[in-house]
């Protein structure tokens, strides 16, 4: 009988042995067949990873899909629980979407060349600047070309139960491209998976697509309220989805 400690040690090196094996064995596949960095390398990358649940026993159960059949861009947010939210990504994630990542992904050797070439937009979060100037660039960009750009606007990893308070940047670059926010919200990881508790166990995560919110017509002052506003449903669903109805009556 292993320690719980040992135990999770063993499954989370598991789970980043096969995302270094799959993207060097993925990467060259992208390049043949799409040559490059674009995001339609995503669904060969999808195929891959939606494999992956099995090995640890996870289950995804998905409600909402026909909320993404948007006309056009849209920009996705969603809560971001852990490395493994990866999974539930792939699970649920429509054509043409790049996400938001931080820039230090890039040096994870076969998985930051997996992530480069399947287009993820890398972000400096050290400096404000510089992460406004390349959200503003997709601004442009996401219309022109047609894609969907998924931001976790929590901005780190935070597997609590609960959501942190949201950067702005997801909204404003809605607002500046007059796209949809798509809520997406997995449930609450909590009951097979904490770190501090050495918990990595199978399990079943509930994912909910949530209506679109349109941002036609709204300014740079509406993006507070429209902040709040997907904070609050993304919060109430999370609560829902996770089986803590006071908290959810708490917060509304
Ligand atoms: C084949 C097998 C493969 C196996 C392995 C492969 C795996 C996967 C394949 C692909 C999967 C990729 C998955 C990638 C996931 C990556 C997840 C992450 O890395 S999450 C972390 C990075 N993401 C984010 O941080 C996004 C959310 N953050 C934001 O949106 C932030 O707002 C910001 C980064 C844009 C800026 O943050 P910060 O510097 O902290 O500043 P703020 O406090 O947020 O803002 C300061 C003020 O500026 C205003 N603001 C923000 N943005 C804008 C803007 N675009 N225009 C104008 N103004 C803006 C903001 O409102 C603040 O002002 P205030 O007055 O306070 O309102
Ligand atoms: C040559 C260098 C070799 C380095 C080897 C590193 C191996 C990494 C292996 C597997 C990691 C698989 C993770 C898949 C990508 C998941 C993306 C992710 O979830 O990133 C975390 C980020 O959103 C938030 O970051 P923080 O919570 O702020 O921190």
């Amino acid at each position: 009988e292993l320690s719980p400690a040992v135990n999770f040690a063993l499954r989370i090196s598991f789970y980043c042995l096969l995302c270094v094996v799959s993207s060097a064995l993925t990467a060259p596949v992208c390049l043949l067949v799409n040559g490059g960095r674009t995001v339609k390398n995503m669904r060969i990358i999808k195929t891959v990873v939606k494999t992956f649940k099995y090995f640890f026993g996870l289950r995804f159960e998905v409600k909402g899909l026909e909320n993404f059949k948007v006309e056009g861009p849209a920009i996705i947010v969603s809560n971001h629980q852990s490395i493994l939210d990866m999974m539930g990504l792939m699970e649920v994630l429509p054509d043409d979407c790049v996400q938001v990542g931080k820039k230090e992904l890039m040096y994870t050797g076969s998985v930051g060349l997996i992530i480069y070439l399947g287009g993820v937009i890398f972000i400096n979060r050290k400096s404000t600047t510089s992460a406004k100037m390349v959200m503003a660039e997709v601004a442009k960009t996401m219309t022109t070309e047609n894609v969907k750009v998924w931001v976790y606007p929590e901005g780190t990893r935070n597997c609590t139960g609960d959501l942190l308070p949201f950067k702005k940047g997801a909204f404003h670059l809605a607002v500046q491209a007059q796209v949809p926010v798509i809520p997406v919200v997995y449930s609450s990881f909590t009951t097979f998976y904490n770190p501090k508790k050495n918990l990595f166990t199978s399990g079943k995560i509930k994912v909910e697509v949530l209506p679109p919110i349109e941002t036609k017509g709204l300014t740079s002052d509406d993006v507070s309220d429209l902040t709040d506003r997907c904070f609050r449903t993304m919060r109430e669903t999370l609560f829902r989805l996770s089986g803590h109805p006071s908290e959810a009556k708490e917060s509304s």
